[in-house]
């Protein structure tokens, strides 16, 4: 017998009151029946109309937005960007809290999630509370950091530019996106005709005057002759191999931490806000505190940032190892690293080469995951190596607390979690975690 197909409440309205921030750049409220509502556009202790955008009778939870606010929170602003707001642009979660207030909402998601998934008050973690703002980034009123130095742009059947629409396909055109670097804006991308193109996406070193721009075309669409304001690479997405290809220019673009220069392959990974590769590199090494002798571990070093910085302190009697899954990340690795004759780059997973290492002691650890974090396995490896202490670099607060129960499960435990707001506008945020073995006193 084939189940009854339930209700959809999309476009459902109710009058709530806002309960607090959950993670993904919403707020809790319950409906009259008790059904869990997750509204975007508003802010905690508001009174506001949502409109359900996903789910259906009896679901778990219904998304919606805030379509009317009618009890106004004092955090609440005008959005300055006109993109933003229920059905608008995607990018920005935050665009109508003050700067302020969006980075307590950060600090709030985070003692949350450390508390349900780890069990850990902020005063366990040795975490302040607070979310701090990248150097620059604390503006008059009603000015925005420009931080995006990649924008990923996609193309409306138009051929106009934009941004992707809250968990939509849909594209939003803009003619100016605010928080884009100026590096980005200054190419012009938001003016030209991208017809043939599914995105263009934009990246404008913040360590050098490189500039690229990576075209993925429409299955069969010929490649346009790129003519923007300002000289650039170009780099294709192949249709068959989904690879980076370069049509011309450099293949890659310099950027700079610690008075290093890092070349950065297309598809590599590189912070995209300005001051986040220094500010973490610090916070990193400022709760590692390497000797000189050290052997280090830089685990998901990507072109790496960590690797440098640590070879530079632990010196020529100590060593580094850095492991990278991605091919073209780790070739630019061993580039950026060359002068160092202690340092190796591994290729693959670190899950797969980190025991195929043999390693079974080292002093330092600097784990830097993908969203998703290292994982149960991962981290017990981790805690059978004797460091003194591990420096844990997180997009996503989740997935660090999670890890964080890994770690105090094989005896580490957190001695300082910093936070910082590296994506502002928007409900992502970075931590740094430093862990040492729970036997030893704070
Ligand atoms: C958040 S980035 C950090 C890169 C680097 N630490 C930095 O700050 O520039 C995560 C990196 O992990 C790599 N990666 C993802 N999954 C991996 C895995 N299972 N093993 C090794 N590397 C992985 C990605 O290619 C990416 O370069």
């Amino acid at each position: 017998m084939q189940a009854e197909p339930k209700t959809s409440l999309v476009g459902t309205e109710y009058e709530v009151e806002v309960g607090p921030v959950a993670h993904g750049g919403h707020c809790i409220a319950r409906t009259a029946e008790g059904q869990v509502l997750f509204v975007r556009h508003t802010l905690p202790g508001e009174r506001v109309v949502a409109r359900v955008t996903e789910g259906e009778e009896g679901a778990r939870f219904l998304r919606a937005d805030a379509v009317q606010i009618l009890e106004a929170s004092k955090d609440r602003v005008e959005a300055p960007c006109p993109y933003a707001g229920p059905g608008r642009c995607g990018g920005c979660d935050w665009q109508h809290a003050k700067p302020g207030a969006q980075r307590r909402l950060k600090g709030e998601v985070i003692a949350e999630q450390l508390q349900r998934l780890a069990g850990l008050t902020p005063e366990e973690a040795g975490w302040d509370g607070t979310v701090m703002p990248a150097e620059g980034d604390k503006l008059p009123a009603g000015e925005v950091p420009q931080w995006r130095t990649r924008v990923q742009y996609a193309v409306t059947p138009e051929g106009r530019a934009g941004l992707r629409r809250h968990r939509s396909h849909e594209v939003e055109p803009v003619e100016h996106c605010m928080i884009a670097a100026e590096g980005v804006s200054e190419l012009g991308i938001e003016e030209r005709d991208w017809t043939g193109m599914e995105s263009v996406e934009a990246i404008a070193a913040s360590g050098s005057q490189d500039r690229q721009v990576i075209l993925t075309p429409k299955p069969g669409a010929r490649l346009p002759i790129v003519e923007l304001d300002k000289p650039v690479s170009v780099m294709r997405v192949g249709e068959k191999d989904g690879g980076v290809h370069r049509v011309h220019g450099r293949p890659f673009v310099r950027e700079r931490a610690d008075d290093r220069t890092y070349r950065v392959g297309s598809g590599g990974f590189w912070q995209v806000h300005p001051k986040a590769a220094d500010t973490l590199m610090k916070a990193v090494m400022q709760g590692l505190l390497p000797r000189k002798g050290d052997t280090a571990l830089d685990l998901y070093c990507g072109v790496g940032l960590f690797a440098g910085a640590l070879a530079d302190r632990v010196g020529e009697k100590g060593a580094v190892l850095g492991i990278e899954s991605g091919k073209r990340a780790v070739e630019d690795a061993r580039h950026n690293l060359a002068s160092f004759d202690r340092v190796r780059v591994e290729q693959g997973k670190v899950e797969a080469v980190l025991p195929r290492t043999g390693i079974t002691d080292v002093d330092l650890i600097v784990l830097d995951p993908p969203r998703a974090g290292a994982g149960k396995k991962t981290v017990a490896h981790l805690t059978t190596l004797g460091a003194r202490r591990i420096a844990y670099v997180a997009c996503d607060p989740a997935a660090l607390a999670r890890d964080i129960a890994y770690f105090k499960d094989g005896g580490y435990k957190v001695r300082t979690l910093r936070a910082f707001d590296l994506f502002p506008m928007t409900h992502h945020v970075e931590c740094v975690a430093i862990l040492e073995p729970a036997d030893k006193g704070r």
